[in-house]
């Protein structure tokens, strides 16, 4: 990944984040990041998400922190190397965004 994450502005958080707020995104308390729920109908589905998820996630050198059980997918963002938000966070949750609409 080119150049070096920075932590969003607060300005930059009020042009980034509602967007990902309306779709059920939420900021954690006591740390810099967002996070959702991911409701499949099995696990089947729960974990080809997750796979689809992975390897973007790859191609974009940024990774989620994530957890499942069953038909669920808790997934929080955030970026190590910034210690918090950044755009890469929002970048991946959009795609996250694009792979779930296109498997429902
Ligand atoms: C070396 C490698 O590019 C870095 O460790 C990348 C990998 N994936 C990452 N993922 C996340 N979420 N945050 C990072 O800072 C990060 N850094």
């Amino acid at each position: 990944m080119a150049g070096k994450a920075h932590r969003l502005s607060g300005e930059e958080r009020e042009q980034l984040l509602p967007n990902l707020r309306a779709v059920g995104w939420h900021e954690l308390d006591g740390r810099d990041a967002i996070c959702k729920e991911f409701n499949f109908k099995d696990f089947n589905r729960a974990f080809g998400f997750m796979t689809r998820v992975a390897l973007q996630a790859e191609k974009l050198d940024h990774h989620p922190e994530w957890f499942n059980v069953y038909d669920k997918v808790h997934i929080t963002l955030s970026t190590h190397d910034c210690g918090g938000l950044s755009e890469r966070d929002i970048n991946l949750a959009s795609f996250i965004e694009q792979i779930a609409a296109s498997l429902s």
